[in-house]
């Protein structure tokens, strides 16, 4: 299951990230940087002080990409006792070579690599931090101020990251300003952890302090693990939602429905010769009937987003050419019925530079009876059970 990482300052903030159910506290101090590093002391008490109710992990700083300051500076984070060691990879002529030099403290000590998604990140390194005996590896974003991961790395290309780290036997985590609505759009991808800053802190402010009623929150949205000697949060209408549990809604609550409307992309469709080689606009209208799980939702807990449905259909045209409308239609239909909460789905598919206005299809499809949910075939292949 994901687990949730949260980046906190020392041992006060740690106190707060695991009373409120985080599962890997991260050492790291957000006013010194993307992966700003919180003094080595600092790293060692709280280490100490978590005393292993939880994993924990650090990072080593902003460093140049000079091999011999990363080897120096992972051997002492790693000295501290800590589980994991986060070193950042930022872009330059010296990537492999910071890697290759960290083999030998592979061997003793769980290095994750973290590649930013706002610095074009190169992941044929993937192949590199596996070979150098890396643990996992992570996405984040460098800028903060410049958008969320998924502004850099859209769901459509977050399958081809998971599924290579994935194929190199590495632990895969996503980060980068996320928020509350990122995580129903990220969990499907099932990665080891997601992490988080900004969310957990008051206004949103990475460099405030943790705020427990943040933590909780975005807690509450991540499907936790029975934990030994502590009273389980697991929200089962989460989890059936989800698809990690049998049962469901509430019939007696009747459904909702949500919507896409006009969602324009460009499409390599037709079965045509002319049509093949280049893109032509489609328009997609995507209506789901949703099971409701409450009749007061406040959260990302209690809904179906609309951001599943655009984030489906932007990852089905990626796949490349199709020849028919009907087709494409079949397809989304079928990525919005794998979540066990859509009842029922119309898709209308129109391609708008073939006639006057819209040619096209609009299909309906119904969830069948005992239809076992896809969602459960994707988290039961474990860690090869992403979307793709
Ligand atoms: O390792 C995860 C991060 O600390 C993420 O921080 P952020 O949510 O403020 O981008």
């Amino acid at each position: 299951m994901t687990k949730m990482l949260a980046s906190v300052t020392g041992g006060e903030e740690a106190e707060i990230a695991i009373s409120a159910g985080a599962d890997i506290i991260d050492l790291k101090d957000p006013k010194a940087g993307a992966l700003g590093a919180v003094a080595t002391e600092t790293v060692r008490h709280t280490v100490a002080a978590v005393a292993g109710r939880r994993l924990t992990s650090a990072v080593c700083g902003d460093l140049p990409m000079q091999p011999e300051t990363i080897r120096a500076r992972v051997e002492e984070i790693a000295a501290t006792g800590v589980d994991y060691v986060k070193i950042g990879f930022f872009p330059s002529e010296n990537v492999a070579a910071c890697s290759e030099i960290l083999q030998p403290i592979s061997k003793k000590k769980r290095l994750i690599a973290v590649l930013f998604a706002d610095l074009a990140p190169d992941f044929e390194l993937l192949s590199r931090f596996a070979a150098d005996g890396f643990h996992g590896v992570m996405v984040d974003t460098a800028d903060k101020a410049k958008g969320r991961l998924l502004d850099h790395l859209p769901p459509a290309r977050i399958p081809a990251f998971v599924d290579r780290a994935r194929g190199l036997g590495l632990a895969v985590g996503l980060s980068g300003s996320l928020e509350a609505p990122d995580i129903p759009r990220l969990l499907p991808f099932a990665p080891d952890f997601l992490g988080f800053r900004g969310a957990l802190c008051g206004e949103g402010s990475r460099t405030r302090s943790i705020d427990a009623e943040a933590v909780k929150q975005i807690r509450a949205l991540i499907p936790e693990e029975q934990r030994a000697g502590r009273a389980s949060s697991v929200d089962y209408r989460l989890l059936a939602a989800r698809g990690y549990a049998p049962g469901g809604a509430d019939s007696a609550l009747g459904t909702d429905k949500i919507f896409v409307r006009e969602f324009v992309l460009p499409v390599e469709i037709g079965a045509y010769s002319f049509e093949h080689g280049h893109t032509q606009k489609v328009r997609f209208d995507v209506t789901a009937e949703v099971l409701r799980v409450t009749s007061h939702p406040e959260d990302m807990r209690h809904i179906v987003s609309y951001d599943l449905i655009m984030d489906g259909i932007r990852m089905i045209v990626a796949r490349g050419h199709v020849q028919l409308s009907e087709a494409l239609a079949e397809q989304v239909a079928a990525h919005v019925l794998e979540d066990p909460r859509v009842v029922r789905v119309t898709v209308r598919v129109e391609k708008l530079e073939l006639g006057p206005a819209g040619v096209g299809v609009e299909i309906e499809r119904k969830r069948a009876k005992q239809q076992p949910s896809a969602l459960h075939a994707r988290h039961d292949h474990g860690k090869k059970g992403v979307i793709s």
